[in-house]
């Protein structure tokens, strides 16, 4: 079954071509800087051993351009996978804000799509854009079946006491203030990986997906029990742009005391502080870099970044009762070996040593980088949501 994967950000998408039941996707690309000056797309096919890559800058205006250029990339020229739109059996889209009502993929109808627009206003960054690219699926592939995989579906075994937040119940039921957990995609696959490799019941797992957002999930048993963002994608970890966990007295204080607008306050949590606001880039890789320079911002969004995870490893082995593995996933997780060091270094008490020489030596696929005296695995698991989006689409319509 040919099933188009999109996974869609404000100013960027990424997409993937399954032939599905195959884990290894056709061609993969990635639509950077939609809108603004520098848009540029990279496409790959992979045959066999082989990979033919095509690099193209042009401005694009908007994500139904972007589409319509990906369209072109995968039906015409020397490298084309399909014949024709129709050939497209699905797209599966990536959908940040599910709410309540979805815990598994949705088959996209006008009640679907209704849904998402009212969440609008709890993920404002990110549903708009989705429910576009949406749009836009349908006047491209019109014979296609369009499915949304959420973000927050993962997350909706999160019990009450999880969930809810300590202000009186009509937040809840009437503004539906409660915790939803993002990146449910990425935490659900990285998990099932685990627990294959653990070959273990009921097991007690923490993973961290350290990304341009990050978040951390409790799974027990194979289900989320609890997670670090919450309401919105903004609470718990250190991230690329974002603050992660704040007291809200700060926002008051800012408000009364410094005169703060509501948007100059979104845009200072959002997207001025995290990494960029103590170490000067948004980027893992430059703040390394700084770090190693001397440069005292950097070393500290370091220290912060690492005593964060730190924190949330300890309170959810709390809340696991146990612990039998912790998993790193996507850019960071994946690549930053001083990181994961960081993180596990002084573990000891909680079962979890890592071994420096697995870890330096780490370069892909699943690998345990714990000692063999460790009591609990230290996994690195590289994330996969566009696989996973696609397994969810094949699993429903199949
Ligand atoms: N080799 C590397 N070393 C350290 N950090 C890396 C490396 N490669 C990527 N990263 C970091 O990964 C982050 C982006 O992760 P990614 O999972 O691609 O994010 P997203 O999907 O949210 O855009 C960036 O902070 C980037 O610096
Ligand atoms: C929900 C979220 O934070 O997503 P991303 O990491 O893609 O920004
Ligand atoms: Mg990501």
């Amino acid at each position: 079954m040919n099933i188009l994967v999109i996974n869609s950000g404000s100013s960027s998408l990424k997409y993937q071509f399954f032939k599905m039941p195959v884990k290894a996707p056709i061609c993969s690309g990635l639509v950077e800087r939609i809108g603004i000056e520098g848009s540029y797309i990279k496409h790959t096919v992979f045959r066999g051993t082989e990979k033919f890559i095509t690099e193209k800058s042009a401005f694009i205006a908007d994500h139904g351009e972007g589409l319509n250029q990906v369209l072109a990339l995968l039906s015409e020229g020397d490298q084309a996978v399909i014949a024709s739109p129709d050939d497209i059996v699905a797209v599966g889209h990536r959908v940040v804000h599910g709410g309540e009502n979805f815990s598994g993929p949705a088959l996209i109808t006008e009640e679907v799509k209704v849904q998402i627009k009212k969440l609008f206003s709890l993920a404002p960054l990110h549903n708009p854009v989705n429910l576009k690219c949406i749009e836009v699926a349908e006047q491209t592939f019109p014979k296609a079946k369009q499915v949304a995989v959420f973000d927050t579906a993962f997350h909706q075994t999160i019990p009450q006491q999880a969930f809810r937040y300590a202000i009186p119940d009509h937040y809840y039921k009437d503004h539906g203030i409660r915790v939803y957990g993002f990146h449910g995609t990425s935490h659900k696959y990285v998990s099932e990986e685990a627990i294959k490799w653990l070959n273990k019941k009921d097991s007690k797992i923490i993973t961290i997906h350290l990304g341009n957002g990050c978040s951390m999930a409790a799974v027990h048993d194979g289900k989320s029990v609890d997670t670090s963002m919450g309401f919105g994608p903004l609470s718990g970890l250190v991230m690329g742009t974002r603050s992660g966990d704040i007291d809200p007295s700060v926002i008051f204080h800012l408000i009364e005391h410094a005169g703060y607008s509501l948007s100059q306050l979104s845009t200072l949590f959002n997207k001025q502080s995290g990494l960029l606001g103590v170490g000067g880039s948004s980027d893992m890789r430059d703040i390394s870099k700084l770090a190693a320079e001397g440069v005292d911002g950097a070393i500290l969004a370091l220290e912060l970044y690492a005593y964060r995870i730190k924190k949330f490893i300890g309170s959810y082995a709390a809340i696991l009762n146990g612990l039998d593995a912790i998993v790193f996933t996507a850019g960071v997780g994946e690549n930053d070996k001083f990181m994961r060091a960081s993180v596990c270094n002084e573990l000891n008490y909680l079962g979890i040593e890592m071994d420096n020489a697995l870890n330096a030596q780490y370069t892909g696929g699943i690998a345990e980088i714990n000692t063999s005296e460790s009591k609990v695995k230290i996994l690195v698991i590289p994330t996969n949501e566009e696989y996973e989006i696609a397994h969810q689409c094949f699993s429903l319509l199949a």
